[in-house]
């Protein structure tokens, strides 16, 4: 992804994006559905005494998978161990990490999409009878023994639930879908995070940060940061409505939180295809981007907020696409 103020990945975010992350389910904004299921699976697990079933969080980036991840350990009041799918190489690394887990402990493998076959078989039975099969030997006399192991939690993360595989899929008990957050959720986590920092801002600046956050948390903690740095230099240091449509704008940050991926897909659709319907593929060779990536991470926003339509005959611009860049929608055809 490129390096840009409403990009999802730069590494400086880190630290203060962990100091940002709520660490109980009750502190958590939003996502209710999944916190409402959360909350009775693991009251029931550990009044059962026993470990909770293997979760799968999925959904756009940063919406709150990996925080919730450590929220379901906290609860539980056990370990979490952390690893992602690209960094298991070998079977026998994925065999040693859940070999060193003990009873109840939580191990988060973020971006599971990405795990390789061979390694995605040890967890098959892992999960589905805590045991791996060890093959010792070579040849003829090679034998395969059984090693039991901990009752653990599998919590599994992707922003592409569409390439997980269905045997691993289906051995996840709690399959959780985020979705992009409201604006007055955003605006009630921005007011926090600005506690947190000591940050001086009023409701609507909050809003305004809230509203070109691209329903996603962690943009919406960046803005703020940034909103900040103007509050401080060009202001009072409070950040208010104002102060915020000034940062944001100077930002180059979109009304509607888009960033740069979105705007050329809708750019793209609207100039290239004139607004016609066209094929998820087609879309994605002339963006450059992968269909899958669009599918699962750009499209969901802008179905959302009623830029794009999925047709019969493929993806189309709505008339709010063609007002948001200000150019005359084509006429005649129903939208
Ligand atoms: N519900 C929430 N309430 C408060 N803050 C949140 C919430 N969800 C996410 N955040 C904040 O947003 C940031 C990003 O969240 P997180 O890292 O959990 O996203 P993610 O879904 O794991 O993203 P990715 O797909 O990129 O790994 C965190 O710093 C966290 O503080
Ligand atoms: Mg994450």
């Amino acid at each position: 992804m490129i390096d840009r103020v409403i990009s999802t990945e730069l590494e400086e975010e880190i630290t203060i994006e962990n100091h940002l992350r709520p660490q109980r389910l009750a502190d958590y904004i939003g996502q209710e559905k999944v916190k409402q299921n959360l909350k009775i699976f693991i009251e029931a697990a550990k009044n059962r005494g026993e470990s909770l079933d293997h979760v799968l969080f999925y959904g756009p980036p940063g919406l709150g998978k990996t925080t919730l991840a450590g929220i379901v350990a906290n609860e539980m009041g056990v370990h979490l161990k952390v690893t992602s799918g690209p960094a298991i190489e070998k079977p026998g690394e994925i065999a040693a990490l859940l070999n060193n887990l003990q009873e109840g402990d939580v191990l988060f493998i973020d971006e599971i999409h990405r795990l390789n076959r061979q390694v995605e078989e040890v967890l098959y039975p892992a999960m589905e009878d805590y045991a791996i099969d060890i093959l010792i030997g070579k040849g003829q006399a090679a034998r395969s023994i059984r090693l039991e192991l901990p009752r653990f939690t599998l919590v599994g993360a992707t922003t592409r639930a569409g390439m997980l595989t269905a045997p691993l899929r289906d051995r996840f008990g709690v399959v959780n879908r985020l979705d992009f957050y409201t604006k007055e959720e955003l605006s009630t986590i921005v007011k926090n995070s600005a506690k947190m920092l000591e940050i001086e801002i009023d409701d609507q600046g909050a809003l305004e940060i809230a509203r070109r956050s691209r329903g996603t948390p962690r943009l919406a903690n960046r803005l703020l940061k940034r909103v900040r740095d103007f509050a401080q230099v060009k202001y009072e240091g409070k950040i208010t409505e104002e102060v915020a449509v000034d940062a944001l704008n100077h930002l180059e940050v979109d009304t509607m939180g888009l960033d740069q991926t979105d705007r050329s897909i809708l750019k793209i659709m609207m100039e290239t295809f004139e607004g016609k319907p066209v094929g998820l593929d087609t879309l994605a060779a002339a963006v450059g981007e992968d269909s899958g990536t669009i599918e699962d991470v750009y499209e969901p926003y802008l179905i959302q907020n009623g830029l794009i339509q999925r047709t019969p005959r493929g993806r189309m611009l709505t008339k709010a696409a063609y007002e948001h860049f200000g150019v005359p929608a084509p006429e005649g055809k129903e939208r």
